[in-house]
């Protein structure tokens, strides 16, 4: 099949013999070339069978093309950010109503309310489907699009320009020797030439940026409805592990993780293909005791996003945004639910910012008991010598009575920032397989969950050993720790990264990133990238701390290019991708080369299933 994916040849074999078998990887049906192939290269040669493959679903009706498109409104009322702010970004991009698909950015209320996406989707206009959507002989799950030319025409000419200013002052400026200060003159030539080329280097890519678009509605049709080999309609969709890194609970507040976290758990994914890691650097029990509380608070959390189609899902920024929460909201019990979470969560922030103290005067205790004991059993030991005052490290506990692994507030050997043991904690265990659902109100619980799913998916703390003598290797070791111990646990074939204070904005996002990994010669892509958006800047942003050429020009420009760099953090990584194998071959993008050769192509194919 075009994506790739590997089968046994047994198994290949049998879904040849099953008229109209799908691809496991892509969900599309196998091309009939591909078969005939396998089995004419086969050993026995001979004996075709006849295959009686559906015709390709390309000529779907328009009304079922029209429903997967999801068409972008009105432009005017979503140039103000969440905070109320006049939102530059969005101002200076989507006034022309062809920005921002298929990425993170700020997601339409609509699409939030009614939860099943397209949230990335949309049309310049309303008219009819693109070509690289109708030209295909199978659904795609994501889309390139072309920056209209009305746009990137204007900026090409103005570097065509400057390129033609630039080398006219470069010529005029070696041209006019200075014989008073030669020295001088070869310099700033020197500087110029280097600018001039740096800006050439900066330049090209910006040729031609793309932009994305995700189709949510077909990958839900291909990998979350029920079929004959999958009654149920259980997601099909790969296992995704989560990391966030945080590395020291003064600098990187635990209420901003515990809401990271918050934001993760309550993400629209299959929660039992869902598990989320916290490597935790400063081997904090503060840290530890502040996710327990979220773990916990995300009981309720969770299923009242999932109940009323909460954005942003983080509660921190959910409940300070300054939009009218009612709108949109269609159950009767919202406000009522609201008000409820909301008073759960003040109590959760006040007992999260209690930790520190609570942690404090816990070790007290248990250290004056310690030292109570120690001081008996010196007595009883050594009844005439004289006693020495008893000198006893103060320790960490936890709420157990035993010594904290990590680091004590009062450091002490092995228990140091640099020198601890490593510590690991499933903290939410493994959901199970089938949906569980809530109750209604009564019996004690707050809320009614009635119909809505209240499984959580996998939390685990985790703290690597370290040692001195060693580099640890920062943020990047603790990814590296990250990737093995969660190999062991979930391996799911796709990562996903996240710095302690970024959290996701959209419940999507998770899923937008899985329909380019999942698509056609999908697995060429190593890693999918989100932007960055950023909160709590000054309104007019004098410092450009919004980052928008950085994120919204350069990337998508490298993007149309080879690909964007690695930023550090919100990027979903293929795991394989990560094992450090050869890059896949360059060559072949589908399109000319897959038709020019296909024999090739199939018997390349081949050569790999086997
Ligand atoms: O020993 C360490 C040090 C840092 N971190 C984590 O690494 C992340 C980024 O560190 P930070 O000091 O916040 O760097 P920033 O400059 O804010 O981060 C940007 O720049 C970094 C690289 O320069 C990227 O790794 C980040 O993803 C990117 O957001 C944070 O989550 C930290 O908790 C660790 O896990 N262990
Ligand atoms: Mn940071």
């Amino acid at each position: 099949c075009e994506c790739d994916f590997k089968i046994c040849a047994e198994c290949f074999g049998d879904a040849v013999k099953n008229a109209g078998a799908l691809c496991p990887g892509c969900k599309e049906p196998y091309k009939a070339t591909e078969m005939e192939d396998l089995v004419g290269g086969g050993a026995d040669g001979g004996a075709r069978p006849t295959l009686s493959l559906p015709p390709p679903p390309g000529g779907a009706p328009a009304s079922r093309m029209e429903r997967r498109l999801s068409i972008v409104r009105s432009q005017k009322a979503m140039t103000r950010s969440q905070t109320g702010d006049w939102d530059h970004n969005r101002w200076l991009f989507e006034t022309k109503g062809t920005y921002g698909y298929g990425n993170a950015i700020w997601p339409k209320e609509n699409d939030a309310d009614n939860g099943n996406g397209g949230s990335g989707g949309g049309l310049g206009g309303t008219d009819g489907q693109p070509a690289e959507f109708t030209s295909k002989p199978w659904r795609p799950l994501t889309r390139k699009l072309k920056i209209p030319a009305g746009i990137l025409s204007p900026y090409r000419l103005l570097v065509l320009i400057r390129l033609a200013v630039l080398g006219l002052f470069l010529t005029w400026r070696i041209k006019h020797k200075n014989e008073d200060a030669m020295w001088l003159w070869g310099m700033s030539v020197v500087c110029e030439l280097w600018f001039g080329f740096s800006w050439i280097l900066d330049q090209l890519p910006k040729l031609c940026p793309v932009n994305r678009a995700t189709d949510l509605a077909v990958l839900k049709d291909k990998f979350e409805t029920p079929t004959p080999s999958n009654p149920n309609g259980r997601s099909d969709l790969p296992g995704l592990d989560i990391y966030v890194s945080t590395a020291d609970p003064e600098k990187e507040p635990p209420l901003t993780t515990a809401n990271t976290i918050l934001s993760i758990l309550a993400a629209d994914y299959p929660v039992e293909k869902l598990s989320c890691y916290v490597s935790d650097d400063g081997g904090a029990l503060l840290t530890f005791e502040a996710m327990a509380e979220a773990a916990s608070f995300a009981n309720m959390w969770v299923p009242f996003c999932r109940k009323h189609g909460i954005e942003p899902r983080n509660p921190e920024s959910y409940f300070s945004l300054k939009r009218d929460p009612y709108k949109n909201k269609v159950r009767s019990d919202f406000v009522k639910d609201r008000r409820r979470i909301k008073r759960e969560y003040d109590e959760f922030k006040v007992r999260i910012n209690g930790l520190p103290d609570s942690i404090r005067r816990r070790s007290d205790a248990y250290h004056a008991r310690e030292e109570i004991k120690a001081m008996k059993r010196q007595r009883e030991a050594a009844l005439d010598d004289a006693v020495e005052t008893v000198k006893i490290a103060k320790a960490t506990w936890m709420a157990d009575g035993t010594h904290w692994p990590g680091t004590w507030i009062q450091p002490s050997a092995e228990h140091t920032r640099g020198d601890h043991a490593g510590i690991i904690q499933v903290m939410l265990k493994p959901p199970s397989d089938d949906p569980l659902y809530g109750g209604d109100g009564e019996e004690g619980r707050p809320l009614d969950f009635t119909d809505i799913d209240i499984r959580l998916p996998m939390l685990v703390y985790v703290s690597r050993e370290k040692r001195p003598g060693y580099d640890h290797n920062k943020k990047a070791g603790a990814m590296n720790a990250l990737v093995r111990s969660s190999a062991v646990m979930s391996n799911g074939p796709f990562i996903l990264n996240l710095d302690c204070d970024h959290y996701v904005y959209n419940s999507q996002a998770f899923r937008e990133g899985m329909c380019f990994m999942m698509d056609r010669g999908g697995d060429r892509i190593a890693y999918v990238q989100f932007p960055q958006r950023f909160e709590g800047i000054d309104p007019s942003d004098r410092y450009a701390n919004h980052n928008t050429v950085f994120f919204d020009v350069n990337m998508r420009a490298l993007d149309g290019l080879m690909g964007p760099v690695y930023v550090g953090t919100g990027c979903l990584f293929r795991r394989v991708a990560l094992y450090g194998f050869d890059p896949p071959r360059s060559t072949e993008h589908g399109g000319c080369c897959s038709c020019c050769f296909p024999k090739k192509r199939a018997w390349q194919i081949l050569m790999m299933r086997r």
